[in-house]
């Protein structure tokens, strides 16, 4: 990989075309249960999930050439360089035919926020933030699994020092644009579910007002 300018400006000759995308961002401490709460939004609005994570994951399993470093990082708990992140988000936007997606543990950082404004030009709709102790996270994550190489206690606490000084400070710059809709995470799956219906359907009846007066 070359340097971060020359990536950067790399992402940035590819854009993302005409393609026009409705975002939410979706953060919240490691086992909060975003992904969790994301396939209940798919099934019931229609969006498409992309989870940094998993295609963080999925581009370790594919053999890329930046897989080693990927592994390295998300055994150590720390944040994949912005370009590769953005790379893999923007393919995954423009290889898909939906154009309302979540994403899923991103921006984690305000070197993902800065980066990912400035090459793609999206803005999001809001940002979706689970709230929930590191108590409760730490309980779900050493039960999650998933085969996970972060799902140990030694990378755990490092993945929440890096939540709190990293990507907290990100909901707070959107905190202060307003764009942030918190949610009791601490809460049931279904009790969860049932408060970020109320955030969805109200965004789904904008949207039909929009149509109606546009049309
Ligand atoms: N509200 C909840 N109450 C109890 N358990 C939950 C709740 N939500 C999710 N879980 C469980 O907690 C674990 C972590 O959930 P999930 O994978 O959705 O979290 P996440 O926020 O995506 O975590 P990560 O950032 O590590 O990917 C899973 O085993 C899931 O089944
Ligand atoms: N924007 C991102 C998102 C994720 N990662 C890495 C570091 C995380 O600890 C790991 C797992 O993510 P999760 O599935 O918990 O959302 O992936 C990153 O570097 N940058
Ligand atoms: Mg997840």
């Amino acid at each position: 990989m070359g340097s971060a300018t020359e990536a950067t400006k790399d992402i940035s000759e590819n854009l993302l075309g005409d393609k026009k995308v409705t975002v939410v961002f979706v953060l919240g401490g490691p086992g909060s249960g975003k992904g969790t709460q994301c396939a209940n939004i798919v099934e019931h609005y229609g969006f498409t999930h992309l989870s940094a994570g998993d295609l963080l994951r999925a581009e370790i399993k594919s053999g890329s050439e930046n897989g080693t470093m990927i592994q390295n990082m998300i055994k150590e708990g720390k944040i994949v360089p912005s370009e590769v992140t953005i790379k893999l988000l923007q393919t995954a936007i423009l290889e898909n035919g939906n154009d309302k997606f979540l994403i899923d543990g991103f921006p984690r950082n305000e070197e993902n926020r800065a980066a990912f404004e400035r090459v793609t030009g999206i803005v999001p709709e809001f940002v979706l933030f689970f709230d929930c102790s590191e108590e409760e996270m730490e309980r779900r994550l050493l039960g999650r699994n998933q085969g996970r190489v972060d799902d140990n206690i030694e990378t755990i606490k490092k993945r929440f020092k890096v939540f709190v000084e990293s990507s907290l400070p990100v909901v707070e710059h959107y905190e202060s644009l307003g764009k942030v809709k918190r949610i009791d995470a601490a809460k049931p799956i279904p009790e969860v579910f049932e408060d970020i219906k109320v955030i969805f359907s109200s965004l789904a009846s904008k949207v039909m007002k929009l149509v109606i007066i546009s049309s």
